[in-house]
Parts: structure tokens; C-alpha cells; sequence
């Protein structure tokens, strides 16, 4: 299972995941991201967007599985961002957003699918954070956002999400975000509930993923900063060092 392989290695450091836009990115060029990704030492590649990422989803992950061997992990923005193709999927629900169909709906029209392909589903809180409202997925999700000065909101969150059976929570500050989420939301998730934590939006520099990491984040999630395709290798491998040497 590659929940159980991404718990134990995680528990020995940080890993690194790279997001990928199927709406933005061809399927050729995904494959060279991935393949340049992994030669760097990214552990996880995640596919996923909050518009359109349907359209081309299974020739992208394709198009990935081909050209590299890491993991492929969906990371749906609606119902569309499924696919039979990939190897798992973070089943997510977003909790504090002010639509039930983000909390609970979108997760039943998909689940039937989900079980029939076979995809692994990955139980995973999504909370999105000042100014991810203000993100593609803050403003399609309805976000009612944590206020960056209150990570107890964060931590009250995640451990209902715990209570509720769930086994992650991805902190999210939107991609691009000119702040990624505060170190001290990491910190008190991962050291108050046994979630696996993963932390991404507007973390661009090795120093940012760094500090998260060093705070107790289990995967590290990075987009924009990757997503040209440029020195992805060099630019992969700079994080990776950064976050393993907590
Ligand atoms: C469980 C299933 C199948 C669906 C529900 C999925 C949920 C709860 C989604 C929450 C709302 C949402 C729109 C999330 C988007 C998550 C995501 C893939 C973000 C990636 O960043 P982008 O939204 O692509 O950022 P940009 O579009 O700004 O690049
Ligand atoms: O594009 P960035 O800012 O790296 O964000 C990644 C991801 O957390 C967005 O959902
Ligand atoms: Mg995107």
C-alpha cells in the first residue's frame, strides 16, 4: 500500500511531493517534470487542479507513470480529478468550507468510482488557510479560512478529523500563495494529533520547506516553484537536501 510505504518513510524524514497541474501541463511535458523530479530525489508526484483537471487527467498520468517510478497520487479538486491510472488518491474532504458539497457530496459522487477502480484512498482532512481563500481552490471550495494568527482553529480541526477516522491533513495556503501556512499550524497539528501532515501552497525557497519540515510536516507539497520547466532537477534536489537534514 502506498499510504503504508509514505507513513514509515516519512517517519524517518521529510518527503518531497511534486504538483502537478494536468489543466496546464501537456502530458509530455508532465513526464519530463516527473522524470526530472525523481532523478532530483522527490519521493511522491502529486496530479491535481481545481479547474479542467479532467480533460486530459489519464493521459497525463500516463504520460507520468511512463517516465518515472514514483508514486502517482491524485489530488482531486472535484469529482473529475479521478483517475484509474494513477495509484492512489488523497480522498479529501474540506473541512472547513461553508458548502456541504465540499465537505461530504463531492466525496459521495466520486466514491463508487474510486472503490471500483481500485485506486488506494487516502483519508485526508483539507484545510485551507489564509489567503488560500482567495486561491482558485479557496474561492471554488467556499473557504471560511483559518486565520493565520489561530493554528488552535487548525489544531481543532485536525483533531476532529482524527476523531472522525481520518489518517491526514493537508495544510494549504494556495498555490502561489505570497505566504505559505505558518510554522506554528505545522507544529501544533503534528505534535497534538498522530496525522500525517502535509503542508503546501507558496513554499518557493528550500528555506520555507525547510522550516515546515523542521516543524514536524510530513510531506512536503511544491507547485509553482517547479512548474516551469527549468532546472526542475537542481531546483528538486535543493529541497530535498533542505528538508532532509532536519
Ligand atoms: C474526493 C473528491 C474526488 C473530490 C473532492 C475534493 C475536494 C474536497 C476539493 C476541495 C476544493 C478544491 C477546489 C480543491 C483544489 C485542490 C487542488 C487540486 C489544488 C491545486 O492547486 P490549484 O487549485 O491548481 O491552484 P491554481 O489553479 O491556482 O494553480
Ligand atoms: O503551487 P504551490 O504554491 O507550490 O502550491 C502547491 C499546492 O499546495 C497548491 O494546492
Ligand atoms: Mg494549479
Amino acid at each position: 500500500m502506498i499510504e503504508d510505504e509514505i507513513r514509515r518513510r516519512s517517519s524517518e524524514e521529510a518527503l518531497l511531493a511534486i504538483l502537478i497541474d494536468p489543466f496546464s501541463t501537456e502530458p509530455d511535458k508532465a513526464g519530463k517534470i516527473a522524470y526530472e523530479a525523481e532523478k532530483g530525489g522527490a519521493d511522491i508526484i502529486l496530479v491535481g487542479g481545481s479547474i479542467g483537471a479532467g480533460a486530459m487527467l489519464d493521459e497525463v498520468v500516463s504520460s507520468i507513470k511512463k517516465s518515472a517510478s514514483l508514486p502517482v497520487i491524485l489530488f482531486p479538486g472535484n469529482v473529475d480529478g479521478v483517475s484509474g491510472k494513477a495509484d492512489a488518491i488523497l480522498f479529501m474532504s474540506l473541512l472547513n468550507s461553508s458548502n456541504p458539497y465540499w465537505i461530504i457530496q463531492a466525496q459521495a459522487l466520486a466514491a463508487i468510482t474510486v472503490k471500483r477502480l481500485g485506486i488506494e484512498a487516502i483519508p485526508t482532512a483539507y484545510l485551507i488557510f489564509e489567503p488560500g481563500h482567495k486561491s482558485a481552490a479557496g474561492w471554488v471550495g467556499w473557504v471560511n479560512p483559518i486565520p493565520r494568527k489561530k493554528p488552535e482553529i487548525a489544531l481543532a480541526y485536525s483533531t476532529a478529523a482524527e476523531l472522525l477516522g481520518m489518517r491526514w491533513v493537508y495544510l494549504e495556503a494556495g498555490s502561489g500563495a505570497e505566504e505559505p501556512v505558518p510554522v506554528e499550524a505545522v507544529k501544533i497539528v503534528s505534535e497534538n494529533t498522530k496525522l500525517g501532515v502535509i503542508v503546501g501552497g507558496g513554499i518557493r525557497s528550500p528555506e520555507l520547506a525547510a522550516e515546515r519540515a523542521k516543524a514536524g510536516a510530513d510531506i512536503i507539497v511544491i507547485g509553482t516553484y517547479v512548474e516551469r520547466e527549468e532546472n526542475i532537477k537542481e531546483k528538486v534536489e535543493i529541497i530535498k537536501k533542505a528538508i532532509s537534514r532536519i
